[in-house]
């Protein structure tokens, strides 16, 4: 580094700069991938402890237990997201296989079998020391980032590897190519498909797209993101999905069809604000607008779990009929090729210490940090717990 460089770093820097690199300068020799779930019941009998899991600490009304229990126990207790990160285990192996990468690929989930701490005893016994997690969540918040973090450094505690396995993990995907291609495709398809469905109907005046992710509290979503870098209200989290569902609309209709970011999935006391609005209530508005059909896309989402299965494809798809409206579900990335490539590319990037230049980001926000600064995600209910892949607090 020249003179000139450290004192640009020295005098541009902001505290959390100072404090570590945003994206690693030097090569790890990692030993395994850590495949990062959320975790989801496989029969009725696990419907309850799993949402006892999830909830533990949250103050998330009974009611709304009881009615997301309904949800797994309408599919007989099964949440499809285990055999998706199970599939999506296989075609990582076949992909770095195929590549000639000798990476073996561990899974463990946050909330149910198998946990986090089953893949870092694996570990341990097969002498991996350095692991490089991909969590199953592309965006930054205490939800979709923060709480991986804690919940490794909470494994590594429980199973006394701490200080002998390091977890880093890869950075938030959100406008990274092979996460973004396959819902570019999908709206592509779902538009040809309403044309058929529909024949003479006009996207521009009569189409409206609906990107769709979790709502989460509004105090997360403020903190979301590195606590130096203001996004305003919504925090990195909104910031992110505008961004992206901004280049598939214009990658998939040249910014012809209109669109609009809605939430679902809210679950805590109607008196604590969460992200609005919400999808049905977005839905309900549209037929006065001169809107015939909708384009539901599940931007915020990587596989097609019950958060699609249920509040979308059930749910959104009952108010798009209550409505009038001839709705499409887009699928999510799940074992898209392009999504398992560049997870592989995320994780090479990531070894090899790629420059910030040479990394693939469609939208101006990214490519986002490797290591997660200080403060990152707070959740402000919940305070500070140890997190490994990042910096303190
Ligand atoms: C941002 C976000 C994602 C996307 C990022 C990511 O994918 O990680 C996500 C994914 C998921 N959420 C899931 C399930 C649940 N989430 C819940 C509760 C909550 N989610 C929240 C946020 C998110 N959740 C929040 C702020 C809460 C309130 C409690 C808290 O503050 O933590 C509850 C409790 C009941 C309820 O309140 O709904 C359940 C059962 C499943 C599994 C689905 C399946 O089984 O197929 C998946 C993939
Ligand atoms: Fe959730």
């Amino acid at each position: 580094m020249t003179d000139a460089q450290t004192d640009q770093r020295v005098l541009g820097a902001t505290p959390a700069a100072a404090a570590g690199p945003e994206h690693v300068t030097e090569p790890t020799a990692y030993d395994a991938i850590l495949l990062a779930g959320f975790g989801g019941p496989e029969g009725q009998d696990d419907v309850i402890p799993f949402l006892r899991n999830v909830t533990r600490g949250r103050g998330i009304p009974e009611e709304r237990l009881e009615e997301v229990a309904h949800h797994y126990r309408h599919f007989g207790g099964v949440s499809p997201i285990n055999d998706q990160n199970r599939e999506l285990k296989a075609a990582l192996e076949a992909e770095l296989a195929e590549r000639g990468i000798d990476l073996p690929v561990l899974w463990g989930n946050r909330n149910w079998d198998p946990y986090l701490a089953d893949a870092l005893r694996e570990a341990d016994e097969r002498g991996f020391t350095k692991l490089i997690a991909i969590a199953t969540s592309a965006y930054s918040s205490y939800s979709s980032c923060r709480q991986y973090r804690e919940d490794f450094a909470g494994a590594l505690e429980a199973t006394g590897l701490d200080g002998r396995i390091q977890i880093d993990k890869v950075r938030q995907f959100f406008d990274h190519p092979g996460f973004v291609e396959p819902f570019i495709e999908g709206v592509k398809n779902a538009i040809g498909e309403l044309q058929q469905k529909l024949p003479g109907i006009d996207p521009a005046t009569e189409v409206r797209i609906l990107f769709s992710t979790h709502s989460i509290p509004s105090t997360d979503a403020a903190k979301s993101g590195p606590a130096e870098r203001g996004f305003g209200e919504g925090g990195a989290y909104a910031a992110q999905h505008l961004a992206v569902a901004e280049v598939v609309s214009h990658a998939a209709t040249g910014g012809t069809v209109g669109w609009d970011l809605v939430y679902q999935s809210r679950s805590g006391p109607p008196s604590m604000p969460w992200l609005e609005p919400d999808i049905n209530d977005r839905i309900a508005e549209l037929p006065a607008l001169g809107i015939k059909a909708v384009v539901i896309v599940p931007l915020g989402f990587v596989s097609d779990h019950m958060e699609v299965l249920w509040d979308l494809d059930n749910e959104a798809m009952e108010t798009s009929d209550e409505n009038g409206l001839v709705a499409v579900r887009v699928p999510t990335p799940g074992t898209h090729a392009a999504y398992v490539k560049g997870l592989v590319d995320l994780v090479l990037e990531r070894r090899d210490a790629v420059p910030v230049d040479q990394r693939p980001a469609m939208t101006s926000l990214g490519p986002w940090y490797d290591v997660c600064r200080p403060g990152c995600c707070e959740n402000v209910r919940l305070g500070f717990k140890p997190a490994a892949a990042g910096l303190a607090p």
